[in-house]
């Protein structure tokens, strides 16, 4: 078994300005605030446990205007060491998340990123990067709830990849990383209830040892939306038969409390962007780029 060669340098948005303003998904309720001291010692903790596991973590400000850019998972698709550093931003489908992008383009580029973007300004294809991640040499995409079918064709031939698309049908799994967490280059926790049938059997199919999720402690515990750091696993919460099945792969649980994070919809992976992900070492580049879609 190889651990993941990704995971060890991450984009984090400091939560200055987090509150529930709107309801864009069923976990939010603007009348069930977060409490902003507690949330932004939950991130510290967060943050403090990546590095602790020798992650890099690198901070961005966050928009007053913009209460959920503390998902940062959700701001672009980064791909260093792919002519250049690049990112393609992503294109928020709901418009109260837009702005984000605006700030992390700047951030990016002078950090030295390449920007791009399938859509933008509500124009083109709506891409919101919780739904991608590297995986068997591919990129797997969810689309629906948030990312369109249409952005998958754009990135694979943009980027030059092997795009795999799952539909994601469950309102509540509305981006792929509540439903998929690649744990290393053979496992990965998966909970096929998000996605139509034919898109739960690709992704089966996709991963040599899967670690089923029902539909219930993908939900209920947030157990997919983790982070890996080699062979540890940083859990919002982890249900005892997912941890027996982790441990006796030779995983070590790390949990770390974000509650107030789950008010917005998003955990310990949506507050993370993972940016060592890198083309010709997880993704293998296809010329011209390649769309694969279930059934
Ligand atoms: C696992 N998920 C869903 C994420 N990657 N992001 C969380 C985004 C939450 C935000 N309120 C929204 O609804 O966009």
């Amino acid at each position: 078994m190889t651990e993941l060669t990704w995971g060890r340098h991450y984009a984090a948005v400091e939560p200055t300005a987090f509150r529930v303003e709107y309801a864009i998904n069923p976990f939010m309720d603007p009348a069930v605030q977060p409490d902003g001291a507690l949330a932004h010692a939950q991130w510290t903790e967060m943050v403090r446990v990546l590095r602790s596991l020798g992650a890099r973590v690198d901070v961005l400000p966050q928009r007053d205007d913009a209460p959920d850019m503390v998902y940062a998972m959700n701001l672009g698709l980064a791909l260093p060491g792919h002519g250049g550093d690049r990112v393609v931003l992503s294109h928020m489908r709901h418009p109260q998340r837009r702005m984000e992008t605006g700030s992390a383009a700047g951030w990016f580029e002078s950090a030295g990123w390449s920007t791009s973007y399938v859509g933008r300004d509500g124009v083109g294809a709506h891409l919101e990067a919780g739904d991608a991640f590297a995986f068997g040499g591919d990129l797997v995409v969810g689309y629906g709830p948030r990312t369109e079918e249409l952005a998958l064709k754009a990135l694979a031939t943009d980027l030059g990849l092997r795009v795999r698309g799952l539909r994601i049908t469950h309102p509540g799994m509305y981006h792929l990383d509540l439903a998929f967490c690649p744990l290393d280059d053979r496992r990965a926790m998966v909970c096929p209830a998000a996605l139509d049938d034919a898109s739960a059997a690709a992704l089966l199919d996709l991963v040599p040892e899967p670690l089923v999720l029902t539909e219930e402690e993908a939900l209920s515990t947030f157990c997919a939306n983790s982070v890996v750091v080699g062979r540890t696993v940083v859990m919002p919460a982890c249900p005892p038969r997912v941890r027996a099945q982790l441990e006796e792969w030779g995983f070590e649980v790390v949990l770390v409390e974000v509650g107030e994070f789950h008010k917005g919809g998003g955990s310990v992976r949506c507050l993370t962007n993972p940016l060592d992900v890198t083309v010709g070492r997880e993704l293998v580049p296809v010329p011209g780029g390649e769309v694969v879609l279930p059934g």
